[in-house]
């Protein structure tokens, strides 16, 4: 017989942490922009990068998640404006795009970001993560870029292997942290992939930040509904730029 009461069972649940939202700002072309399916041409521009980070701030974000599209896909770099935003914020940062060898990764940390989020190098050079994951330990994190079960790299134009292949590796090498991303969900709005979510979570100890597909005040409350099976936080980028729910709103509904 249980002699846990529903009393020390709301209590239970109350001492989970809050899930953490991450505003996403993606830099390309010097702008911050929103991509659709993470397809190259698919920009909406919001203009500067460093005032949307700043919007984000002031609004009480606590991180931020940055990406260089240009270094993810391949056309150049925005490391100036990366430096110049991560510069400028007083909350934590996770960065991404691009890093993928010993200069992007020093590059990337010397910034003071808070952590960085390695894609392609995490499928194409699995020798070089498993030792930056054991040298910097909790300062990085892989994205886990899927379409289906297909990791995706290279801007997400390459196929890169299996999802739960790759994170059963990176689990054995003492990877931190998980960021995944439902690719068919990225930028459309049409809620984020729980399933998905559920069974990454099922299959790893370690914590994952969700990514792709927020679109309302609901998404967050499902996704904070998955706190307990180890989504640690959860990235919103379009939603807070299309303006479907403010920033503050987001943060009282994660609070709730
Ligand atoms: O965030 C996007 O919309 C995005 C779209 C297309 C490619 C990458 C994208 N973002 C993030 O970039 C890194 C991967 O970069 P790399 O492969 O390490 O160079 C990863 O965090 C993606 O989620």
């Amino acid at each position: 017989m249980s002699h846990v009461t529903p009393d020390v069972l709301s209590h239970v649940t109350a001492d989970l942490p809050k899930l953490e939202l991450l505003p996403a700002v993606d830099v390309r072309d010097g702008q911050a922009v929103r991509l659709v399916h993470g397809e190259s041409g698919t920009e909406t521009s919001y203009g500067s990068p460093l005032e949307a980070a700043l919007t984000w701030q002031s609004s009480g974000a606590q991180w931020l998640h940055l990406v260089d599209l240009d270094a993810a896909f391949g056309t150049g770099d925005n490391r100036d404006r990366i430096r110049e935003v991560v510069a400028a914020m007083d909350i934590r940062v996770e960065l991404s795009g691009g890093i993928r060898d010993d200069d992007t990764l020093a590059a990337a940390l010397a910034t003071g970001c808070t952590r960085v989020n390695l894609g392609t190098a995490a499928l194409e050079s699995p020798e070089w993560v498993a030792g930056v994951i054991a040298e910097h330990g909790d300062r990085i994190a892989v994205g886990l870029d899927v379409r289906g079960t297909t990791l995706r790299g290279r801007g997400w134009t390459r196929d890169g292997g299996d999802l739960y292949e790759t994170l059963a590796r990176l689990d054995s090498e003492g990877c931190a942290r998980y960021v995944v991303t439902d690719i068919n969900k990225d930028g459309t709005l049409q809620g984020p992939n729980l399933e998905l979510l559920r069974t990454v979570c099922a299959a790893t100890e370690r914590p994952v930040v969700a990514s792709g597909g927020v679109s309302s005040l609901d998404d967050l409350r499902a996704l904070s509904g998955l706190v307990g099976e180890g989504v640690e936080g959860a990235i919103v980028g379009k939603a807070l730029y299309a303006g479907a729910f403010t920033l503050e709103e987001a943060l009282a509904a994660v609070a709730e």
